[in-house]
Parts: C-alpha cells; structure tokens; sequence
C-alpha cells in the first residue's frame, strides 16, 4: 500500500483543534468537512481521467474531463459519513456507495451491518472515507470487499492512521494486486490497550454524531 501524509500547516493547524477534546459536534463536523477538502485534493492527483475537446470563445482546444465510469465514494457508516459532503464537493459526479461496518469494542474486530453498493465494480476507481485507521480490521475488510466486487483501484482517506494498522492492512492485503493508496492527515504515535488511537481524537463517531 502507498501511504501519503498530506503536509500541510492548514491540515495541522485544522487537526489540532479537531483533537482537542473541548471542540464540540459542530465544530468537529465542520472541521472534518473542511480537512477532507483539502486531503481530497491530495488524494485525487491519479483520478481517471480522459481528452476533452472544447471551444473556448477564441480558440479550439484540448482540455481533459473524468473518464467513465466515474468513481464511487464509499463512506463507511458511521463516522465516515462525516467525510462524504466534502468528497463529494470536490468530486460532484461521483457515485456514493455505503458499507456500514462496526468495530466490537472488545475483541476489536469489525463486522458489516449494512451494503448498498453496486454489484459490479469492475474497472471503477473507488474511494474509501473513514476518518480512524485504527487496528486496520474496518479498512482491510472494506478494501477486500471492493476488491471481490471488481474495483481495481483504491484510494482510502483517513484523518488519522496508527502505525500499526498500516502495517496490518499492508500484511492482510498482500495477495492482492490492484494499486491501493493511503492518504492521511497524520501517522500517530501508537493504540493504546482499547485499540485507540494515541494521541488521536477520542471516539470520531461519537464526537461527530454523539455517544449511542
Ligand atoms: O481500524 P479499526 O480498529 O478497525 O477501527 C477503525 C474503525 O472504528 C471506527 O468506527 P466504529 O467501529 O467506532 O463505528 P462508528 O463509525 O459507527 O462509530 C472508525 O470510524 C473506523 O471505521
Ligand atoms: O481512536 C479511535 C480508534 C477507532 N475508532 C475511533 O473512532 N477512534
Ligand atoms: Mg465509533
């Protein structure tokens, strides 16, 4: 997996106050907004695209546009909701797929509670938003997933990554061969014994939506 920091003071600077446990869900919703803006134009450089005649007012001339098909955003429910309006901001065309993935809290392993994808991917460029790259179990199993339905090109972007999930979505997807890309706001330090990020941001699902 190719995995990206996106350096950028705006990023740092919008991270911090997004860790800050005194920011509130309105803030910390805006804040995630407007950090996958800037982490989606990151993540887009390799977007397909395609030639694209056009006529300005004065001349004819070549310009390019998104190939088809068009790419397909899938937030997994639920913190990555919280990404999808920025996404889709920058990628207005775009498809929007859902899995709906959970983490138990105590053996740490995920589990898929909703799919409303669609049944063939095969030759789409797919884009995987979850704000928490953890233990990596939810993303290896959603890349997984896209990968048995045909996508043969992954980017996934996170707010924050452990150092070991990276390492562990690297080693459960070895067998794969479709490119896959990471592109994170910041590598943390490590996960604490409750599979936390550290220093993280506490909970992103319950800090954007509230404790269910
Ligand atoms: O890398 P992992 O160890 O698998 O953990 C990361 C997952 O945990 C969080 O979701 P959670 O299970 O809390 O669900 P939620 O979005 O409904 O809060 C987060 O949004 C990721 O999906
Ligand atoms: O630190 C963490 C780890 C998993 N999920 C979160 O929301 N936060
Ligand atoms: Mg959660």
């Amino acid at each position: 997996m190719r995995v990206e920091v996106a350096n950028h003071p705006l990023i740092a600077h919008k991270l911090t106050y997004l860790r800050d446990k005194r920011t509130d869900s309105p803030t910390f919703r805006r804040l995630t907004e407007e950090l996958v803006t800037l982490l989606a134009y990151e993540a887009t450089r390799d977007v397909r695209v395609e030639p694209f005649a056009i006529e300005t007012p004065v001349a004819a001339t070549q310009g390019i546009k998104l190939s088809s098909p068009k790419p397909l955003i899938v937030p997994i429910l639920r913190a990555g909701l919280g990404m999808l309006e920025g996404m889709v901001r920058l990628l207005p065309s775009a498809e929007v797929g859902f899995l709906g993935m959970q983490r138990n809290e105590e053996t740490l392993e995920a589990i898929t509670y909703a799919n409303r994808l669609p049944d063939d991917l095969s030759g789409r460029q797919c884009y995987v938003i979850d704000p928490m790259l953890a233990t990596g179990g939810t993303l290896a199993m959603a890349i997984r997933y896209l990968v048995e339905r045909g996508a043969d090109d992954i980017t996934a972007v996170t707010l924050l990554a452990a150092p070991e999930g990276i390492e562990a979505v690297d080693r459960a997807l070895s067998d794969l061969s479709v490119p896959i890309t990471l592109v994170t706001g910041a590598i943390d330090e490590h996960l604490n014994e409750q599979g936390y990020i550290v220093p993280g941001l506490g909970d992103a699902g319950d800090r954007l939506y509230g404790v269910v």
